[in-house]
């Protein structure tokens, strides 16, 4: 979607710099993109992890449809070119969540790898986490918490990601969760390491 660049504004810097708000928050303020079909557990671990890192003493958000789709996104539907401008928004305003400290979960499907690319360009190198939220597509449509699947076989939803939609896998995430084999716990854990070590917490 073409946008029209802003002329004449200028940039005004703060005086608090993100270095800042990182020392006294004590973490570093991250990306943690989680990507992957409906249903395959994005928004689950993505909460159970703000969860933790809450009782760690660590700030966290979950960025998902709730908030985004049902207000800021109202307007978007499922074509790619809403999907695309979808992910733009998100990306933006989780590039403002983490440039005040916080590390900041994004919960979408995000389908195309260019879209994903850009909000990686969004910010310096190793601020943006991609988590791949892998599970096989026959355990989701058994799965299917809100028939949401069923419908899209039958034709009841059209373009729905993985039946009659594209899904593109990640090539290189920095981390894959595969949520058929591996419980909540596991998968949150496996992020808290990540983060353990790479010190952005
Ligand atoms: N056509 C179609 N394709 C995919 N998903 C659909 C569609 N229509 C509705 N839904 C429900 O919308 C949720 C996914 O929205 P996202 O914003 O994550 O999608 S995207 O990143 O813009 O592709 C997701 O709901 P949750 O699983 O509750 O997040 C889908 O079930
Ligand atoms: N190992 C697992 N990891 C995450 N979710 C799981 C797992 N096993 C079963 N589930 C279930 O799968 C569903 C995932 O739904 P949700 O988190 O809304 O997915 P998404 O945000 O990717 O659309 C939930 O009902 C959750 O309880």
């Amino acid at each position: 979607m073409e946008r029209k660049k802003s002329e004449n504004v200028v940039w005004h810097a703060g005086k608090i710099k993100k270095e800042d708000r990182e020392r006294f928050l004590g973490q570093k303020g991250v990306i943690l993109w989680f990507t992957g079909l409906s249903g395959s557990g994005k928004s689950t671990i993505a909460h159970e992890l703000e969860e933790r890192l809450l009782k760690m003493g660590k700030l966290s958000y979950v960025l998902d449809g709730d908030n985004i789709r049902h207000g800021l996104n109202g307007d978007l539907g499922f074509s790619p070119e809403d999907r695309e401008e979808n992910i733009r928004r998100i990306g933006e305003v989780a590039k403002l969540f983490a440039d005040l400290g916080i590390i900041t979960m994004t919960a979408f499907i995000s389908p195309y790898k260019k879209d994903r690319q850009r909000v990686r360009e969004l910010v310096k190198d190793g601020e943006f986490i991609e988590i791949y939220v892998k599970c096989p597509i026959d355990e989701l449509k058994i799965r299917d918490p809100k028939g949401m699947y069923e419908k899209a076989i039958k034709g009841e939803i059209k373009n729905f990601t993985g039946i009659s939609a594209p899904y593109e896998e990640p090539e290189n995430p920095e981390l894959i969760l595969n949520t058929d084999l591996e419980s909540i716990d596991e998968s949150v854990e496996k992020v808290i390491e990540y983060l353990r070590n790479k010190d952005i917490i």
